[in-house]
């Protein structure tokens, strides 16, 4: 990151200058001080971005109360401005590509505001298989699935295989369109048995960074960390094995994996946009070995499923929204759950930034430019690509590109979003379409997005306008 693409924030440039006299900010907390980058203050919240958990935990734990003291005290209205920390995997990019420069305590944020973080100050973080390292999300649990004839199947062979992993159905093979909830199972699968079996190792991949992990090892020399990595775990899943098509490489690496763990008596579970059978660009032994085990699909759920569906994400996100308006939703969004999300986000975000009611009439008029993709054109990723860069007027190549300036930073975040909403592409694709990003910046920029267009109604505005404008696109 050069120094040019920090975001200017006085409040955080006085605050830091405060802190300096602190000595509760000793050297160690100002190295993680030092990775944090402020990004503005919005509805009195100030936000910082750092490039990783640990440095989310030690700011919100050990200098919560330093940086509130500060703010109280450089702000004009003391106690209105509190802040927030955000982690922002793009910054942990830049520390790969960037030189990490040592900085005094207390240094400005001015030059490049990245060091190490101490490592001697890591035993805060709990050892042993947390849930960070098996990279499962919590909110894909089996407590927020809902159940309905589309997916009973697979949610009771998930339950199963974690239950007894290895004992009930080995691999698990589990296959649907895009946005039914097969990646929601896998970390489902991984929660529960975590919390059933407090020691078991247990990792999620996803098939583009199994590639890449390949390839990684292949070209750093680091096979057996590799092999270990795949290798040492009770449980694997593996998502979208469809990606693996035609590379036959990758393909032997996974095959030797999958033997290794199945004669041990290791759980495998797998999951595909169509079933082994179908699976293209792989070898028949591959295929075979996949319907070894239980193969099952999850389906387009039926409106009831669609409304619980609905009414556990409202619950969840503590959105008050009335049964009618749900139904509506649900009504209008049949295909895909991540779609059905998307639109109660909307709504619920046009609501709460205008303060009105959440009617149905608010509904349709927001949605009105939401076109179910059962009966509507399909929606390109260069669309939405193409439209967002118009939108700004940007080029195309500076969303592809690296830049991160704010504005183009924005954009790019917003193209992301629609691209996650609106296409059924999955994160690592998305990630590689913009340049070969990470599939957690993606996540990242989604997630952020969301919440932004809850408290900002310019985002609000300019993802809807670049909707309205996709809705025009015909071919
Ligand atoms: N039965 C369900 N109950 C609650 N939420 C669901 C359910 N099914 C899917 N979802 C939600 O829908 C969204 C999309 O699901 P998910 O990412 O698991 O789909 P997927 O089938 O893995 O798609 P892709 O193949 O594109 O990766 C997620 O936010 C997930 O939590």
């Amino acid at each position: 990151m050069s120094q040019h693409d920090v975001p200017d924030v006085p409040v955080w440039t006085a605050v830091l200058a405060q802190l300096d006299a602190d000595e509760r900010v000793t050297p160690q907390m100002q190295g993680f001080l030092n990775l944090a980058v402020a990004q503005g203050v919005m509805s009195g919240t100030l936000y910082l971005d750092v490039p990783n958990d640990l440095t989310a935990a030690q700011l919100n734990k050990r200098l919560r109360a330093p940086i509130m003291e500060a703010l109280a005290v450089v702000d004009a209205e003391p106690g209105a401005i509190s802040f927030r920390v955000v982690v922002n995997p793009e910054l942990a990019d830049a520390h790969l590509t960037a030189p990490i420069p040592v900085q005094s305590a207390g240094a400005p944020l001015s030059s490049p505001p990245i060091s190490r973080p101490p490592i001697d100050d890591v035993p805060d973080v709990a050892p042993g298989a947390s849930r960070s390292d098996t990279r499962l999300n919590p909110k894909y649990s089996f407590d927020n699935f809902v159940i309905g004839q589309s997916n009973r199947f697979a949610h009771a062979a998930a339950v199963a295989v974690a239950e007894a992993p290895a004992k009930a159905y080995n691999p698990l093979f589990i296959y649907g369109d895009s946005g039914l909830g097969k990646t929601h199972l896998l970390h489902a699968i991984g929660d529960y048995a975590l919390s059933l079996y407090g020691g078991i190792r247990v990792r999620y991949v996803s098939s583009e960074e199994f590639t890449n992990d390949f390839i990684n090892s292949i070209a750093n020399n680091r096979g057996s960390a590799f092999q270990a990595r795949y290798r040492d775990v009770d449980i694997l899943m593996i998502d979208d094995i469809q990606f693996l098509q035609g590379k036959a490489e990758t393909q032997e690496a996974f095959f030797h994996t999958f033997n290794t763990l199945h004669d041990h008596d290791k759980q495998v579970v797998i999951t595909s946009d169509v079933p082994p059978r179908h699976l293209t660009g792989f070898e028949d032994r591959m295929r075979s070995r996949f319907e070894w085990g239980l193969i099952t699909d999850v389906q387009a759920p039926d409106l009831e499923t669609r409304i619980a569906i609905l009414r556990k994400k409202a619950q969840s996100e503590r959105l008050l929204v009335p049964d009618e308006v749900l139904e509506y939703i649900a009504t209008k969004v049949s295909s895909n759950i991540r779609e059905l999300e998307g639109a109660l986000i909307r709504v619920s975000a046009f609501a709460s930034l205008n303060r009105s009611t959440l009617d149905i009439a608010l509904a349709q008029t927001v949605l009105r430019d939401i076109v179910d993709t059962d009966d509507a054109n399909v929606i390109l990723p260069t669309d939405i690509i193409a439209a967002t860069a118009q939108y700004f007027r940007l080029s195309v190549d500076d969303l592809y590109g690296s830049s991160r300036s704010q504005s183009v930073a924005t954009a790019r975040q917003i193209a992301m979003y629609l691209c996650r909403e609106r296409t059924n592409l999955s994160l690592p694709k998305i990630g590689q379409l913009f340049g070969n990003r990470d599939h957690t910046t993606v996540m990242y920029a989604c997630k952020k997005i969301a919440e932004l267009m809850k408290e900002r109604r310019s985002i609000y505005n300019q993802v809807s306008e670049i909707t309205t404008q996709l809705g025009r696109v015909s071919r």
